[in-house]
């Protein structure tokens, strides 16, 4: 059984985690926790989302310094649903005691350190675990990842996008310094939980924003291994969310060999669904399932493809899941899905 504590207990992602690992048996929640000058500071978790209500009814708690003092030698993995200087500044002080640390928001994405202030806006002082941490795109970790101590959790965009990316780029099919272009919808609770004008319901309509500066742009890029341009843009539903990528692939590429990338890289992947059409946010929504479904034109040699997924569960909160899993040696999918029917012959 493991021992852990989610910081962020009171936002979106940190409730959707927690609801997924009160599912798990090898979890024990020990510690719920908010910011130090919360208004949730003292409540019980299922006052806040009554969703959970009879399902985790356990008091939220203050971070402190006395608080990690406190707790942290009790811990084996803590996972972070925080604000990125937030977990930037804190995680490495849980990895020096030896807790594993899932962190769900930017903090340790970018490997570069200089990247930070210009995309996320402050200067990154955890160095020594900034450079160990891993990157966990759950259908692309690398053979050594339980080893790991750290692991960055993807953002919500970037999941989808390098879902849709990654089987071209790694089996080298696009066209080098050719333009790749990453069309991105998001729901509002992309935008977490606390109220803003930007936010509010009546304020929002279908509208691209932080066009050629959002950090997913680094991010996607960084872990595509080549350049894109990122077109995010928010919707006025709750949940989900939806990328489609245009690129051009080397000539020669044939479909055959365009299926076989997607086949090859998803087929014992059980959490992400090969659609025969374009995939829809209904059908992904309150899902861990990364939907995904491409075309690609012989004659222009003109690849499109498109992922849904939820925002805030293969996004976040059940991708956190999938790279504890695979951290403890359990298959990705574990505590995630229903038993799985099938047709017998
Ligand atoms: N929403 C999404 O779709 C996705 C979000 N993420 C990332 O996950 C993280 C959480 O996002 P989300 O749940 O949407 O955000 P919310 O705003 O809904 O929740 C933020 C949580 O962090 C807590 N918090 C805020 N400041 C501090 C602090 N200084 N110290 C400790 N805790 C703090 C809040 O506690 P309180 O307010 O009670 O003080 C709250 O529990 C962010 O980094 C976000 O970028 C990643 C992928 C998708
Ligand atoms: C709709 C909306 O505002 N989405 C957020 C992205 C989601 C998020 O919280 O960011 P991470 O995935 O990097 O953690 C944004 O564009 O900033």
């Amino acid at each position: 059984m493991m021992n852990v504590a989610v910081i962020g207990a009171s936002g979106y992602v940190g409730a959707e985690l927690i609801g997924l690992l009160c599912q798990h048996d090898k979890v024990s929640i020990s510690h719920l926790v908010v910011s130090e000058n919360s208004t949730s500071n003292g409540s019980l978790f299922s006052e806040l989302h009554a969703r959970w209500q009879g399902i985790c009814d356990v008091p939220l708690q203050s971070f402190s310094q006395g608080w990690f003092e406190s707790a942290v030698d009790t811990l084996d993995a803590v996972f972070f649903a925080t604000p990125h200087e937030f977990s930037a500044d804190w995680a490495q002080a849980f990895v020096e005691k030896g807790v594993k640390v899932f962190d769900l928001s930017g903090g340790f994405r970018l490997k570069e350190p200089a990247d930070y202030p210009i995309y996320y806006g402050f200067e990154h002082h955890s160095l020594r675990a900034l450079a160990q941490a891993q990157y966990g795109l759950a259908e692309w970790l690398p053979d050594n990842f339980s080893d790991t101590q750290l692991v960055a959790v993807p953002g919500c965009y970037p999941t989808a996008s390098l879902l849709s990316l990654k089987p071209i780029t790694a089996a080298e099919l696009h066209q080098e310094d050719g333009l790749i272009v990453v069309n991105g919808i998001s729901g509002v609770s992309g935008a977490g939980r606390k109220a803003s004008l930007a936010t509010n319901f009546n304020e929002v309509s279908l509208k691209p924003y932080n066009i050629l500066q959002h950090r997913h742009q680094p991010e996607i890029s960084q872990e595509a291994a080549a350049q894109v341009i990122f077109n995010p843009h928010l919707a006025p539903y709750k949940r989900g969310l939806l990328t489609t990528v245009t690129l051009s692939l080397k000539s020669g590429t044939t479909k055959a060999m365009v299926d076989h990338a997607f086949v090859n890289a998803y087929q014992d992947k059980p959490l992400v669904r090969i659609k025969s059409s374009w995939p829809q946010i209904d059908d992904v929504a309150h899902t861990p399932f990364a939907d995904i479904h491409w075309q690609f034109d012989e004659d222009k040699q003109v690849l499109v493809v498109s992922t849904a997924i939820d925002n805030l569960l293969k996004g976040a909160a059940s991708q956190a899941v999938q790279c504890f899993n695979a951290s403890l040696g359990l298959p990705s999918q574990y505590s995630l899905l229903p038993n799985v029917v099938g047709i017998s012959a």
